[in-house]
């Protein structure tokens, strides 16, 4: 079995260096000096220092790499899939391509699976999601991720677990989708709550409450409640929101704390959350706290409004 990743930030590296344990990867960057400094070092500097690359896996900027692969990984962020996907259809089109990226896509308001049929409708579309940290699978802790595709696929669950990468199935690709997309909006919030200094107390009511905003959006647009429940969702969530290792919940802690955040770094949950007000316009859900994380992000509000709006909404039963 051979596997391509596409896109070598931090989780498409530590995904290649954990998939080599267990046959042939290449890992294409965009940038070929990039690509060439990697493969001489065996190490990608720039985005996951620590980790060392195995004799299995190759990297180049050749886009051609795909050629003879059957297993592609995309792992850029979601707003880059559908022009990367567009760009390269006619070569990838066909294959089982799988997303690792978190999010929803402003520009159509869809998620990674439809990103794909709609560039490459002959493809095998499907995501991989659950809670991991680039730099924890890079070092081969213990993972466990759900792999959602249409169609069964206990043959690419087979073929993607590793010794320390622990792979759930589901046909369930719309929780599957939202569940990584939305705890990320959460995971800003919940930074903003301890930025400000608004205590442990209120993050564990905001992610309690945004859980149960996420299974609202999520289960009016089909998904299944025991999905969100799982990896995806909830296993997602609490690691994204109790971690200083997760970007989404660092930029909030630099939103309540009223500092700048580097705008090189891929914050997900920062775009998701307009789309994410947007797909709850269309489909009358109500959605406080990931509107007002679009409106802290758009720098519409200010923390302390924010706080005071959230508190003084309705009394309602739980
Ligand atoms: N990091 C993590 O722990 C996890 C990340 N994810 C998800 O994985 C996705 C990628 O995140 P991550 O790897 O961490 O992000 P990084 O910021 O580390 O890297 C992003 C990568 O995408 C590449 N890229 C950006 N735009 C394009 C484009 N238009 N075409 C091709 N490549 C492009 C970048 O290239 P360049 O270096 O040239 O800029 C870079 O290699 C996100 O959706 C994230 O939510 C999921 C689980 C864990
Ligand atoms: O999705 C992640 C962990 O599961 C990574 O989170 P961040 O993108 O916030 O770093």
């Amino acid at each position: 079995m051979s596997i391509a990743v596409l896109g070598a930030g931090a989780f498409g590296t530590a995904l290649a260096i954990t998939l080599a344990q267990i046959g042939e990867v290449v890992l294409w960057a965009r940038d070929t000096a990039h690509a060439e400094d990697m493969q001489q070092s065996r190490c990608n500097a720039r985005r996951l220092p620590d980790a060392h690359f195995p004799q299995r896996l190759s990297v180049t900027s050749d886009i051609a790499c795909v050629d003879g692969v059957d297993i592609v990984l995309l792992a850029m962020p979601m707003q880059q899939m559908g022009g990367f996907l567009a760009s390269h259809a006619a070569r990838l089109d066909g294959k089982t391509l799988i997303s690792c990226s978190k999010g929803i896509d402003l520009a159509t308001g869809n998620g990674p699976i439809e990103v794909i049929e709609a560039a490459c409708p002959k493809a095998t579309a499907a995501v991989l999601t659950g809670p991991s940290f680039a730099a924890d699978i890079a070092r081969g802790l213990p993972t466990a991720l759900t792999l959602a595709t249409r169609e069964d696929a206990s043959a690419l669950q087979a073929q993607l677990s590793t010794p320390t990468l622990r792979i759930y199935r589901t046909t369930d690709t719309i929780g599957a989708e939202l569940g990584g997309a939305l705890k990320n909006v959460i995971a800003i919030a919940a930074g903003v709550v301890i930025g400000a200094q608004l205590g442990d107390s209120a993050r564990a009511a905001l992610m309690t409450r945004g859980f149960a905003e996420m299974g609202r959006l999520a289960l009016k647009l089909g998904a299944r409640p025991e999905t969100l429940d799982g990896l995806s969702g909830f296993g997602d969530l609490v690691l994204t929101c109790t971690s200083a290792q997760s970007r989404n919940f660092r930029f909030g802690l630099a939103l309540g704390k009223g500092e700048d955040f580097d705008p090189a770094t891929t914050v997900e949950g920062a775009a998701t959350a307009r789309a994410a007000v947007q797909l709850g316009q269309r489909h009358g859900v109500d959605l406080p706290i990931t509107a007002m994380v679009a409106a802290l992000v758009a720098k519409d509000l200010s923390v302390s409004d924010a706080a005071a709006a959230l508190l003084s909404r309705p009394l309602k039963e739980e």
